[in-house]
């Protein structure tokens, strides 16, 4: 099947598209006739898929393998970023996650996780709005977490690297007020995806099939909020007044946290 645009919509690039979340993304934009540029560390899954992208819809796709948990890796596609004036999405959906109180996490697992889930997601994000500021035109899509939200039993350092990504998509957003560049913050809930396994000692099996979500529903209500002009889209969340009434507390809070005088409660000075 090969899209039906008139007009291509440009390249899009996809972290993390050799399994899960990413590889649906990649499917879904190639629909839409984007470009692809495919990025992991899985060289020989990654030309299958750009190969099956190429022959169903008639788009051209690359391959660019990259550790990013890696300063080269994270380089390479920052680089990518800043030279192809047509990259006009970037999905940070790179991640992963490890089920294990922090005392027994392994000290590379946490430096590669952190250097992945926040230090490639940041360096991405900001070669990606330098350039697509200038042209005035450009998506970042920043892939984060309903495990982001509170301290969740088990992933101690997951769930801060989600965090972060929910406080800083947040804050990316307000650097594009007023251009035409769009920062998307998806928080997906429990999918089924090779990351359970990654994560290890993480299984979806026990979960009530009821709570977890496919990659194909996730990645098709990620785009759908897209279409709609969301800023934040959370494909499980059900009651979106939720996440407002969220967002508007901590928004109050914020500015409660700024006082010269010590609460009453301490009593310093009485
Ligand atoms: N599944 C879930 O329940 C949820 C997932 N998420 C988030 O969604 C995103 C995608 O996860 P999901 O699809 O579930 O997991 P998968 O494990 O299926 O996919 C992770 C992808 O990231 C790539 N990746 C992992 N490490 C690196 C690295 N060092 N450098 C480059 N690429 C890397 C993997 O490719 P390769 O191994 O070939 O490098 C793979 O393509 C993650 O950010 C995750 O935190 C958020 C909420 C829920
Ligand atoms: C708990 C997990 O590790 C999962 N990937 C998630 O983000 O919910």
């Amino acid at each position: 099947m090969t899209h039906s645009h008139s007009t291509k919509p440009g390249t899009a690039i996809v972290t993390g598209a050799s399994s899960g979340i990413g590889k649906v993304y990649a499917d879904r934009l190639a629909a839409r006739g984007y470009d692809l540029v495919l990025v992991a560390r899985r060289e020989e899954r990654l030309k299958d898929i750009a190969a099956d992208l190429r022959q169903r819809y008639g788009v051209n796709a690359d391959v660019l393998v990259a550790d990013l948990s890696r300063p080269d890796g994270t380089a390479a596609v920052a680089d990518r970023l800043s030279r192809d004036a047509s990259v006009s999405l970037l999905v940070n959906n790179a991640g992963f996650s490890a089920l294990k109180p922090l005392t027994n996490t392994p000290d590379p697992v946490i430096t590669d996780m952190i250097g992945l889930n926040v230090t490639a997601l940041t360096l991405l994000s900001k070669a990606a709005l330098a350039a697509f500021k200038q042209r005035n035109a450009g998506t970042l899509v920043n892939i984060g977490s309903g495990a982001g939200f509170a301290p969740y039993p088990g992933i101690p350092v997951y769930g801060s690297t989600k965090a972060y990504v929910y406080l800083f998509t947040q804050s990316l957003q307000g650097e594009v007020e007023g251009t035409a560049v769009r920062v998307q913050l998806v928080l997906p809930g429990a999918v089924v995806s090779e990351g359970w396994d990654v994560a290890g000692g993480a299984d979806l099996d026990p979960l009530p099939e009821s709570i977890v979500m496919t990659t194909e529903d996730c990645v098709d209500a990620a785009l759908a909020g897209l279409d709609q002009g969301e800023r934040v889209t959370a494909p499980s969340l059900h009651d979106d007044a939720s996440l407002r009434d969220y967002e508007g507390l901590t928004g109050r809070l914020l500015q409660s946290m700024f006082d010269g005088r010590p609460a009453a409660r301490y009593r310093v000075g009485s």
